[in-house]
């Protein structure tokens, strides 16, 4: 048939399915075909699949973000379901990531999710990192907070961070525009006693929630470039008042250890740095990482120093029994330990020390390191957060 052509039906750069999928969105003058462009075309990464990342992971996967990164090594406990929304029960026992990427492949199958099914690192954050635009911190330790602006500073880009416990809640954008690093606003670490964790004072379920979507709002401000983002300013909730604050920050300090005038802080110094020790806390639980090495058969030694006649009433498979008082003269037996290790696997073993509570393996660790065992690790809560936490049935007494 001759004639003068339909008119083309669509010329902003959206196929049809997007604009009918997100016909909502490109309704709204703020925001529109050139958002909605923006977004597609970015990509961000959810450190932490947990009560903040549930939102974050599923708001950023329905809005029609281009790639999605979701990076966490936990697997999903009964336990985490009254907050971490993005899991089901189905799902209990298996990998976090595979949990939630399968939620957010659910809500948009066009959004492509890569799954990270590992901690993040400062031995792999570089590397992962760097596939992204914008990360989004939803983790839950202070470690990982340094770790992850560190990262965003030597690589360049901006961080959403947030926090929630109790009944409280903050957020704010680091690292964006000029504005200030986490390590401008704490260049030192606070007391580990300062810093609890969900598992220690509870949360109620939804507060992580609030706190996960207005940081899933943050990142789509960032990513598609609309708005006034959250950076140098910081929003602080409180579910029992329903109050919103938001507060002004500081600016960036010129003096920065990490992103400052003068800072020698390259990707080496980022590699090697010790974030535990610099923070004087862990990554995760002791006790749930032991859990893991355990579990995956990893070299390692555990070292047991409570005294003999506490050994002898109960103790855990294949640890060795050097009491605190008699530390010092049997280094050399951790040595063997890890020379036989070495030998019988070429792996260099880790070591832990576990006593009852958590107070004389904490002084042996110092010790240990002091004397040349940087490696060492003590298992915070000792045998009685095992018995706790990993095997009820392991006779404490
Ligand atoms: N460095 C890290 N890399 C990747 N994921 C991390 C890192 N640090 C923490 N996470 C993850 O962030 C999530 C935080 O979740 P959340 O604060 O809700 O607590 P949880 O650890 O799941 O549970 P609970 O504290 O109740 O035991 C967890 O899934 C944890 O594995």
């Amino acid at each position: 048939m001759n004639g003068p052509p339909f008119p083309t039906a669509s010329v902003c750069g959206l196929t049809p399915e997007m604009i009918h999928r997100y016909s909502r969105h490109l309704l709204l003058p703020s925001f529109g075909v050139d958002g909605q462009l923006n977004l597609s075309k970015a990509s961000i990464l959810v450190v932490g699949a947990g009560g903040l990342g549930s939102p974050i992971a599923m708001y950023l996967a329905a809005c029609g973000v281009g790639c999605l990164g979701i990076v966490d090594g936990d697997n999903v406990e009964l336990n985490n379901l009254h907050r971490q929304i993005i899991h089901t029960e189905a799902y209990v026992g298996e990998p976090k990531v595979k949990s939630a990427a399968a939620t957010c492949h659910a809500i948009n199958s066009t959004v492509r999710v890569v799954e990270h099914r590992e901690a993040l690192l400062a031995s792999n954050a570089l590397d992962i990192m760097s596939q992204y635009d914008v990360i989004v911190d939803a983790t839950d330790n202070l470690p990982s907070r340094y770790m992850i602006s560190d990262c965003c500073v030597v690589l360049n880009k901006p961080l959403v961070s947030g926090a929630a416990l109790g009944l409280e809640g903050q957020l704010t954008v680091y690292h964006y525009n000029g504005g200030p690093c986490y390590r401008c606003l704490f260049p030192t670490p606070p007391p580990a006693t300062a810093c609890q964790r969900c598992s220690d004072s509870g949360v109620l379920g939804v507060v992580p929630g609030i706190i996960g979507c207005l940081q899933a709002l943050e990142a789509i401000k960032v990513a598609s470039s609309i708005g006034k983002p959250l950076s140098g300013r910081m929003l602080l909730f409180d579910a029992l008042s329903g109050h919103i604050r938001i507060v002004k920050l500081r600016g960036r300090s010129l003096n920065c250890d990490v992103c400052g005038e003068n800072s020698m802080f390259t990707r080496e110094t980022f590699q090697s740095f010790d974030y535990e020790n610099f923070t004087q806390s862990p990554f995760f639980p002791r006790i749930t990482e032991y859990k893991k090495r355990v579990d995956s058969s990893e070299p390692h030694i555990l070292v047991d120093v409570r005294p003999a006649h506490h050994f002898q009433i109960t103790a855990l498979t294949n640890s060795i029994s050097i009491p605190l008082s008699s530390l010092k003269e049997n280094f050399a037996v951790i040595d063997s330990a890890m020379d036989e290790i070495k030998q019988g696997t070429g792996l260099d073993a880790s070591i832990y020390v576990i006593c009852r509570r958590g107070n004389d393996s904490q002084r042996a660790a110092k010790l240990l390191h002091e004397n040349g065992f940087s490696i060492a690790k003590d298992i915070i809560g000792g045998l009685e957060s095992w018995a706790q936490e990993i095997d009820h049935s392991f006779p404490m007494y």
